[in-house]
């Protein structure tokens, strides 16, 4: 628990030009890919050059709009990494790349094989002493029973997914034991009963705005707690939230067009621990 968040390495993966048409979202918004492009060099830059994170970049595949969305295809925790089957058949085969990456990394691979079971990785809170799952559009029952199999050391619980695409759509880690949740009905409903199953007592940090809640926390050597969070330009109510914050290192990382397609910070990296602890 101690080095929680005690991320070296981050995979993170190209836009396709394909994602302006032909992404999935829930709304219809306009895409503008060059900009999209430069936001997602940003984000990429802060995990390389202000963080040190040693990042394998994946190609971009035009045959798979969503693809940038890598934190969709795996669950890393410890020495193992669960390649998922996400829910959107389009989806599929974004997991293949995936797998080679973490297997290049020397991970202990577990794929879902079984073809009832679907998973995104955008369900999926781990706090660094137990994963809640959301169980939303995307991940089903077979797919959490098959999570938990993978990650036995750590307690699973299920949590509905009431409006909106994942679990992590309106909240994330921001701290050690500190959840950041958005105040919309639907996710102050799903935080309500995380507080009732969970093992342990969390802090929340409470935004105005859902997809705020989406933020990228770490906790690195050298660096101590840092935190990627939306932009003032995007979101004012809730960046004055994050601005408040004192213990953390923060970057305001620009994200207003992937959220056009449902996909919000966390979306873009899968981040590992290779550091033996
Ligand atoms: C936490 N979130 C939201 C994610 N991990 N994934 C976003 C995926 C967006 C994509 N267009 C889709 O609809 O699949
Ligand atoms: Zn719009």
């Amino acid at each position: 628990m101690a080095s929680f968040g005690n991320f070296t390495h981050a995979i993170v993966r190209g836009i396709p030009a394909s994602l302006v048409q032909e992404a999935l979202r829930s709304s219809l918004c306009q895409v503008d890919l060059v900009k999209a492009q430069h936001q997602l060099q940003l984000h990429i830059g802060t995990l390389k050059d202000e963080l040190g994170l040693q990042v394998v970049e994946l190609p971009a595949d035009e045959s798979l709009p969503d693809c940038v969305f890598v934190e969709d295809c795996a669950v890393v925790c410890g020495d193992t990494a669960l390649i998922t089957r996400p829910g959107a058949p389009s989806r599929r085969k974004e997991t293949k790349a995936m797998k080679s990456a973490l297997q290049e990394l020397n991970f202990k691979i577990v794929e879902m094989k079984d073809d009832t079971a679907t998973l995104d990785g955008g369900d999926v809170l781990f706090t660094g002493r137990e994963f809640f799952v959301g169980l939303s559009k995307r991940t089903n029952h077979r797919g959490i029973e098959i999570l938990a199999g993978a990650f036995k050391d750590y307690p699973v619980s299920t949590l509905p997914v009431f409006e909106g695409l994942h679990l992590k759509s309106f909240c994330s880690m921001a701290g050690p034991d500190l959840i950041a949740f958005g105040s919309s009905e639907p996710a102050q409903k799903t935080l309500k009963i995380l507080q009732q199953t969970g093992d342990h007592h969390y802090k929340t940090l409470i935004l105005p705005d859902d997809a705020a809640a989406n933020c990228v926390f770490m906790n690195l050597s050298g660096k101590g707690q840092v935190l990627l969070h939306c932009t003032p330009e995007e979101y004012p109510n809730s960046a004055k939230v994050f601005e408040r914050l004192t213990d953390h290192l923060l970057f305001p990382v620009p994200n207003s067009e992937m959220s056009k397609v449902d996909g919000g910070l966390s979306c873009c990296s899968v981040l590992i621990s290779k550091t033996g602890s």
